[in-house]
């Protein structure tokens, strides 16, 4: 048996943290959507009890550290699967890029393993074994747009936001999640209006979401490597109607309804950029 899945990225429209928990991990609240680009798995089915990983890219890990082999890995032991799986990984999506790269080639797994051996365990029953793998993973599995709490499991679906353009730059840098949580000032945060933000999208208001885009994360991610926050203020220069930075960077992306003002944002980012996408919400 063989199946192909789609693995989308995510953005993340506001991006707020409020308070550190005793797991170590932080209370957050943010509103995340999904966007066309995507990563492309292959599954297919294997008589040997063992999984397999290839990606296309060398600097991704293909062993039992890639989100993928491990979702695989779970889902097999969660319901005692002894047959095994290939995995093959069409990346397309930048690494350690803040798009929920790795999480969401694991939720693609989880989906395509459930639908490829008829394993008939619901959205929601994936999306906690996922959380075992990583805060996006949740949201990953289920995709659309959802006001995301908790560790970033915790999740309130609400309607898309009108359609519009994003043009995305990833920096040549890698970014380290836990690292730019743990440099967070908790007590000095610009807390983001996700409320209105909220209220924006359910009134297809796209003047009032782009004007809403907000991560506390930029401060510390900015701070650490200047070049992306002259990447927010170029696409501003550009024409862009609001751009933010994505998850814990370095990726930041602007948002316009204008194709043709995506365009120009391309072609001038381009110009000093080497990873730059224009695509448009699946959210
Ligand atoms: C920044 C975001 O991408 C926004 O969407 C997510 O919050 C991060 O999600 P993720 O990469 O799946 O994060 P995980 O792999 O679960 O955690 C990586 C590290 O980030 C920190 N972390 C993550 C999520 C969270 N709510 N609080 C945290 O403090 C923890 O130190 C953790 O060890
Ligand atoms: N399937 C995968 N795709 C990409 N990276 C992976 C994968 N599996 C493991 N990794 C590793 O995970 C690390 C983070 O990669 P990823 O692209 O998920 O970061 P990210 O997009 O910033 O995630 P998030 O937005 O959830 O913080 C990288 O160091 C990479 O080597």
């Amino acid at each position: 048996m063989q199946k192909i899945v789609k693995a989308p990225a995510k953005i993340n429209l506001t991006l707020d943290v409020l308070k550190k928990r005793e797991d170590g991990y932080h209370e957050v609240e943010m509103i995340m959507t999904t966007i066309d680009l995507a990563d492309r798995i292959q599954l297919t089915t294997l008589e040997e009890n063992k999984i397999v990983i290839e990606v296309n890219k060398g600097f991704v890990p293909s062993n039992d550290k890639n989100l993928a082999y491990q979702a695989a890995k779970l889902l097999k032991d969660h319901m005692n699967i002894k047959k095994g799986v290939s995995i093959f990984i069409d990346k397309q999506i930048p690494v350690s890029a803040g798009l929920a790269g790795g999480s969401t080639d694991a939720a693609a797994v989880l989906r395509g393993l459930n639908d490829m051996w008829n394993l008939q365990l619901s959205i929601d029953q994936l999306a906690e074994i996922g959380l075992q793998i990583g805060s996006d993973v949740p949201f990953c599995v289920h995709g659309g747009t959802a006001i995301a709490t908790g560790r970033g499991e915790k999740l309130e679906f609400i309607p898309s936001p009108p359609p519009f353009w994003v043009v995305l730059v990833k920096p040549p840098k890698g970014v380290s999640t836990k690292d730019v949580y743990g440099r967070l000032n908790l007590n000095n945060l610009d807390h983001p209006d996700t409320d209105g933000m909220v209220q924006a999208i359910k009134n297809k208001d796209f003047h009032g979401i782009s004007s809403r885009l907000q991560n506390v994360m930029e401060d510390v991610t900015f701070n650490l490597y200047p070049e992306v926050s002259k990447v927010k203020e170029r696409m501003l220069q550009f024409g862009a109607d609001g751009a933010v930075m994505s998850g814990s960077g370095p990726t930041v992306f602007a948002i316009t309804q204008n194709e043709s003002r995506a365009d120009r944002l391309y072609n001038g980012l381009k110009g000093f950029m080497e990873q730059v996408y224009v695509v448009r919400l699946l959210g």
